[in-house]
C-alpha cells in the first residue's frame, strides 16, 4: 500500500513549529482552556494555550499597548523593532510506482503495454530522469518604501509578521501523471515609509530606502522538500538509473520535509526625508509657515508643542523658472519645537533632532514678537550646536516672523544687525565635512550616523562657539500668518536651495573626476 511520509509531529503541527522557536521554554503548559492544541502525540507534555501566547507577546513589545500609541505616537512614530519571519517550505511526498502494485496483480503482454505507456507520460528530464513534484516554497518577507506611509506606528500595533508556507505536494502516495508542485507562498511585503532604515536588530545594516519603492528582501523563505520513490530494495537499483530520487533508507525521509523559514528581529529607523527642515522655538510658526507655503495641514495652536511629529509639506516649483520650474520643487518638513535642553532630553527630546539629517537646508523659525528673540535664536542655535555640530554648518535661512504685530516690526532692524554679528564667513566645505557627505552618512548603533572624517571632526566641532559657524545665507521679516513678505521669504528660501544643489553638483563631479 502507498504511503504518505510520516513526518514527526512537529511538522505536522507547522505553526506549532513557529511558537517553539519563538518563546522556546517561555510557553506557559496548561490544560485547563478550550484552545488547546496537542504538541506532541506520543509526548506527556501535550498542550498550549493561546492565552500563554499573548502573554509571552506582550512582554516582547510593551510599545504595543494601543492606550500609549494613542497618549504618546511622538516617541514610538519613528523606530520600531519587529520580528519577522519567513514562509517555511512545503513538504515534498513519498511516492511508489503505480506498477509496483500492478505487478503483483497482474500479468501478461497486455498489462506492460499499459505500463510503458503510463510511463512514457510522467514529466522527465532532458536526460530521461524522472522530475517529481517539490513542495512550494515558504513566503519571502520584503520591506519596502511606500509613498502613503508617514510613520511606524502602525508596526507597533502589530509586530510580529510571518509569511505563509509554502504548500505541499497533493499525492494520495502513488506516482501519478497528474502530481503538481505545492504552491508557493506569496511574498509577505511589509510597506514602510520613505526614508526608513532596516537594521538588524543590535546587529548590522540591511538598508536604507530613501527612495519610493526602494526594497529589501529581509528573510528567505524555505525551500520546498523533494519528493522520493520508494521501492523495494530487490528494484531499486533498476529505478535509480531512471531518477535520483529514490529513497535508499530511513534517513532519505528528511529530504521531503520543506525547509524553515527564518526568524529575524529587525530595528526600523524612520528619518525623514525633506529639503528643507523647519527649526525654532515652540510657538515660533513654524507650521504655520508650512501651511502658509504648501498645502500641508498640520495642527496650529498657540500653545507649546502642537507639532509632535514632523510634518511634510511640498512646495511647489518656483513659476519664474517657466518649464523648468520642477527642479525647483523641494519638500520641507516642520519639526516639532527645540527647548533649551532638548540636547539632554528637555521638551520632546532629541529624538527628533535626528530627522533634520536628511535635509539640506534650514530654515531658522523666530518669533520676533517675543520677550527675546536675540536669546530665543542663540538657544536653537546652541542646542544644535550640543546635539550635532554638523548641523550649524549647513546653510540656513533666518525668518524672523509674526511682524504683523508692532512688536515684532520694531525690532526688525536691530534684531537682523545683531545675528548677522554671530558667525564667521567661514564656506561650509572648509568646515571638513560637506553637507551633502552627512546628508549619505549612515547611522550607527548608537542612532547618530558617523563617518571617520566625522568622527573626528565632530570633538573638535564641539570646542568651537556658535559664532564660528557659517552666517545666515538670509535673513527675511514675515508675518506668515498675514501673508506678509512670504513672496521675499520663499525667494530666499529657494535660492539657498539652489546654491545647495549647485553645491552638491560640484561635488558630485568632483568626486567623479578623482574616480
Ligand atoms: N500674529 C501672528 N501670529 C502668528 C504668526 N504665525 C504664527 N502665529 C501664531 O503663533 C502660534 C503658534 O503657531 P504654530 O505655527 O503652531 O507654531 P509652531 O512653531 O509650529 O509651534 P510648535 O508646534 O509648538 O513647535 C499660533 O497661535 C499661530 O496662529 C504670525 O505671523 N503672526
Amino acid at each position: 500500500m502507498a504511503t504518505l511520509v510520516s513526518l514527526p509531529s512537529a511538522y505536522l503541527t507547522p505553526r506549532l513549529t513557529i511558537d517553539k522557536l519563538f518563546f522556546g521554554p517561555l510557553l506557559p503548559i496548561s490544560t485547563s482552556t478550550k484552545h488547546n492544541w496537542d504538541l506532541n502525540k506520543s509526548g506527556k507534555s501535550r498542550f498550549c494555550t493561546i492565552k500563554s501566547r499573548l502573554t509571552t507577546r506582550t512582554k516582547e513589545s510593551p510599545s504595543t499597548n494601543p492606550d500609549t500609541l494613542l497618549k504618546e505616537p511622538h516617541k514610538y512614530f519613528d523606530q520600531v523593532i519587529i520580528t519577522i519571519r519567513s514562509g517555511d517550505g512545503g513538504h515534498g511526498a513519498i511516492l511508489t510506482m503505480p506498477s509496483q502494485q500492478r505487478a503483483t496483480k497482474s500479468q501478461g503482454k497486455h498489462d506492460n503495454k499499459e505500463k510503458s505507456k503510463k510511463k512514457l507520460s510522467y514529466k522527465r528530464d532532458f536526460d530521461g530522469s524522472l522530475i517529481l513534484p517539490v513542495g512550494g516554497h515558504g513566503g519571502d518577507v520584503v520591506i519596502y518604501a511606500d509613498e502613503g506611509k508617514d510613520t511606524l506606528l502602525e508596526l507597533h500595533k502589530k509586530s510580529r509578521h510571518n509569511a505563509k508556507r509554502g504548500g505541499n505536494v497533493a499525492a494520495m502516495g502513488v506516482l501519478t501523471s497528474q502530481l503538481r508542485d505545492g504552491l508557493a507562498a506569496p511574498n509577505l511585503r511589509i510597506p514602510v515609509p520613505v526614508g526608513t532604515v532596516v537594521k538588524r536588530k543590535r546587529g548590522k545594516l540591511l538598508a536604507d530606502l530613501k527612495q519610493p519603492g526602494d526594497e529589501v528582501l529581509v528573510a528567505r523563505g524555505g525551500q520546498g522538500g523533494i519528493s522520493l520513490i520508494e521501492m523495494p530494495e530487490y528494484r531499486r537499483k533498476k529505478l535509480m538509473s531512471l531518477t535520483t530520487n529514490v529513497m535508499r533508507d530511513e534517513s532519505d525521509k528528511v529530504l521531503v520535509l520543506g525547509q524553515p523559514g527564518e526568524e529575524v528581529s529587525l530595528e526600523l529607523i524612520l528619518r525623514v526625508v525633506a529639503d528643507v527642515g523647519l527649526i525654532g522655538l515652540p510657538n515660533a510658526g513654524k507650521s504655520t509657515l508650512l501651511a502658509a507655503i504648501t498645502l500641508a495641514k498640520p495642527d496650529i495652536a498657540d500653545y507649546p508643542f502642537t507639532t509632535l511629529m514632523p510634518n511634510l509639506g511640498r512646495l511647489d516649483g518656483d513659476p519664474d523658472l517657466g518649464p523648468g520650474q520642477y527642479s525647483s520643487e523641494a519638500t520641507l518638513a516642520d519639526l516639532p519645537g527645540l527647548i533649551e535642553g532638548a540636547h539632554l532630553g528637555k521638551g520632546l527630546g532629541r529624538n527628533f533632532l535626528r530627522h533634520l539629517r536628511r535635509t539640506r537646508l534650514l530654515v531658522h523659525v523666530v518669533d520676533a514678537s517675543g520677550d527675546d528673540p536675540l536669546n530665543d535664536y542663540i538657544t536653537v542655535r546652541e542646542e544644535l550646536r550640543m546635539y550635532n555640530p554638523n548641523y550649524l554648518e549647513r546653510p540656513y535661512v533666518v525668518v524672523l516672523n509674526k511682524i504683523d504685530l508692532p512688536k515684532a516690526r520694531d525690532k526688525l532692524p536691530h534684531l537682523t544687525e545683531e545675528i548677522l554679528k554671530i558667525g564667521s564667513d567661514i564656506v561650509h566645505s572648509e568646515l571638513g565635512m560637506s553637507s551633502r557627505d552627512e546628508v549619505q552618512s549612515l547611522p550607527t548603533e548608537g542612532g547618530e550616523a558617523t563617518t571617520l572624517s566625522s568622527a573626528i571632526s565632530v570633538e573638535d566641532k564641539m570646542d568651537k562657539g556658535i559664532e564660528d559657524y557659517p552666517r545666515p545665507a538670509a535673513i527675511v521679516g514675515v508675518s506668515v500668518l498675514k501673508g506678509i513678505r512670504v513672496n521675499d521669504m520663499l525667494k530666499e528660501i529657494r535660492a539657498a536651495l539652489r546654491k545647495c544643489r549647485d553645491s552638491n553638483d560640484a561635488l558630485e563631479l568632483s568626486a567623479r573626476s578623482r574616480e
